[in-house]
C-alpha cells in the first residue's frame, strides 16, 4: 500500500495517449490517466476490453514514448519484469537458458534451481518451449521476469486462456512472487477474482478512453480472502460499477 508521505515508486500522468488509424486520422486510447505506485504493493488494473489497459502499460513501462504526459522516474532506470500474455520464449533454448539469458553477465553462472524449483518447474529446466502447456510456459515467463529481483513486476493478463486448475496454480506463483520479490507488482486483467485475490489495491478503468473511475483496497488479508470472501467483494464492486457485471 502507497503509506501517506512515501515517495511512490512510480507515478504517471497520461494527459493524452492517441493511437493512428488506418485512415490517417487518430483515435485517442487514454486520456487524464494518473498512476502512482507504492514501493512492494500489488496494484491490478481493471476495466472492459479494448479500454487501453495494456497501452497504459506499454507507457508506464517506458515501451511506448509517443504520449502526452510523464512517467516519474523514467522507466529506463527502473528494474521492471515483464510478463506478456504471450510467455515470448525463446523457441530454440531451454527453459534454463531462457531465464539465463535475461540475467545481468556477472548473475548468469548463479545456480538456477531454487528458482525453478520455487516456480514447480524443478522437472522442466532442461525442455524447450514446445514442449510445455501455456499455463507452464507462463510460469516461466513469470520465473524469468522475477529472477533479476526487478522494482516493478508487471504482468499483462497472466490468466488469460488458462483452465480453473493451471490460473489456480498460477495465482498461486503470482502471489509468492510477489511477496519474495518486496517489489511492487502492477496486473492488467478484466478477471475481477483474480484482482481481489491477489492484490493490495484495484484501479478501476472506464470505457476508452482509458481513465481512472474508482479504486478499491480489498480490507482482508491475502490468507482470508476465499472463494466465498470473492464472490461478495465482486458482486457488491459489480453493483457500483455496472461494467463489472459480466466479468
Ligand atoms: N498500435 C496500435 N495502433 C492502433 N490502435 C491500437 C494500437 N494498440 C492498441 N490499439 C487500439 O487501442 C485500443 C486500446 O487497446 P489496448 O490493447 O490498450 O486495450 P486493452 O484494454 O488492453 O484491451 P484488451 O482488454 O482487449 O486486451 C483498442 O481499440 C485497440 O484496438
Amino acid at each position: 500500500m502507497l503509506a501517506a508521505g512515501a515517495p511512490p515508486l512510480v507515478e504517471a500522468h497520461i494527459a493524452v495517449k492517441r493511437h493512428p488509424r488506418p485512415d490517417g486520422t487518430a483515435v485517442e486510447v487514454v486520456r487524464a490517466l494518473d498512476l502512482r505506485l507504492g514501493r512492494g504493493e500489488f496494484v491490478c488494473l481493471i476495466g472492459p476490453s479494448g479500454c487501453g489497459k495494456t497501452t497504459t502499460l506499454r507507457i508506464l513501462t517506458g515501451l511506448d514514448r509517443d504520449f502526452e504526459g510523464w512517467v516519474r522516474p523514467d522507466p529506463a532506470g527502473l528494474a521492471i519484469g515483464l510478463v506478456f500474455q504471450e510467455p515470448r520464449l525463446l523457441p530454440w533454448r531451454t527453459v534454463e537458458e531462457n531465464i539465463r539469458l535475461t540475467l545481468p553477465k556477472a548473475a548468469r553462472r548463479q545456480d538456477l534451481a531454487p528458482l525453478l524449483a520455487a516456480f514447480g518447474l524443478a522437472a522442466h529446466g532442461a525442455s524447450y518451449p514446445h514442449a510445455l502447456s501455456l499455463g507452464l510456459a507462463r510460469r516461466v515467463a513469470l520465473a524469468r521476469a522475477v529472477a533479476g529481483r526487478p522494482a516493478l513486476l508487471v504482468l499483462d493478463e497472466p490468466f488469460v486462456s488458462l483452465d480453473a486448475r493451471a490460473a489456480a496454480e498460477l495465482r498461486r506463483h503470482v502471489r509468492r512472487a510477489a511477496e519474495d520479490s518486496g517489489g511492487a507488482v502492477l496486473m492488467v486483467t478484466h478477471d475481477v477474482r483474480e484482482a481481489l485475490a491477489l492484490a493490495d489495491r484495484l484501479v478501476l478503468l472506464g470505457e476508452h478512453p482509458a481513465r481512472v473511475i474508482g479504486e478499491m483496497m480489498p480490507e482482508a488479508p491475502r490468507e482470508a480472502r476465499t472463494p466465498d470472501w470473492v464472490e461478495r467483494q465482486r458482486a457488491s464492486l459489480a453493483a457500483r460499477y455496472p461494467m463489472l457485471q459480466d466479468t
